[in-house]
């Protein structure tokens, strides 16, 4: 079985009188310590995914496995917990505590896992050692978000999950984001799944689901995927 999997999932949101089917049916595997891209134009559906996968919503009707284990099945308390313990989160705008340094940001999320990695350590992955002592109002968006990647990370997390998580970078510090995000699949063994609407990181995913209207419409897989500095912006 794969790591993650999705079996005939449908998500419904009722607002007033009127269904909106944001996921219909979908069926989707991703591998162990793979870079995966959700793609898809607004309103497919990709944030709808990260939510399920992430434990913040429940789907209407289908089923979620991660690492052999049902998700779709658990508990209010027991998805709480796997929210907290095995799923990592980096969103566009990083959500860092503006009065707690660069270590305390991190540190704070080792104190919501069972397993924790050292925040100094996580600090130092992301290439941000000399900066630890640093408030965001005084870190570029760069290092804002490698300082959101290294706290998704200290929980020591099975899946690391990125909505948009170049959206608010500029190019050039957009593909060294990225970059490191390939490097913890691909060198630390972390499952990754980033959403964005960005097609030029196609080439460089392990695989890509594509999106449309609530519907997979292609799954594209990449035996060799480039390095994330050969991307075409
Ligand atoms: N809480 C909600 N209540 C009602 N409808 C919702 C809710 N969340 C999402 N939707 C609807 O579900 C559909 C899919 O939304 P979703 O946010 O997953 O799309 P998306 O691909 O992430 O879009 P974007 O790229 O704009 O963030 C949209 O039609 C959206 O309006």
């Amino acid at each position: 079985m794969s790591f993650i999997v999705f079996k005939k999932v449908t998500k419904e949101y009722l607002t007033g009188k009127q269904n909106i089917k944001a996921l219909s049916n979908i069926d989707f595997c991703i591998e162990q310590g793979t870079f995966t891209c959700i793609l898809g134009p607004s309103g497919s559906g990709k944030t709808t995914i990260l939510n399920l996968l992430g434990g913040m919503d429940r789907a209407t009707s289908g089923n979620i496995f991660v690492d052999g284990r049902e998700i779709t099945n658990l508990s209010d308390e027991q998805l709480t917990n796997y929210r907290r313990t095995d799923v990592g989160f980096v969103f566009q705008f990083y959500n860092l505590i503006p009065n707690l340094n660069a270590y305390e940001n991190v540190a704070i999320s080792a104190y919501l896992s069972h397993n924790p990695l050292d925040p100094k350590e996580m600090l130092e992955a992301v290439g941000l050692s000399n900066r630890a002592k640093n408030f965001p109002a005084e870190m570029s968006g760069g290092e804002l978000q490698r300082t959101a990647i290294a706290r998704a990370l200290c929980k020591n997390p099975k899946i690391l999950l990125c909505d948009e998580p170049t959206g608010a970078l500029d190019s050039e510090t957009g593909k060294n984001i990225l970059q490191l995000l390939q490097d913890m699949a691909h060198k630390k063994g972390k499952t990754v799944i980033v959403v964005t609407h960005n097609a030029a990181i196609v080439p460089a995913a392990d695989r890509v689901i594509h999106l449309k209207d609530g519907r997979v419409v292609q799954i594209e897989d990449h035996e060799q995927p480039i390095p994330m500095e050969k991307v075409v912006w």
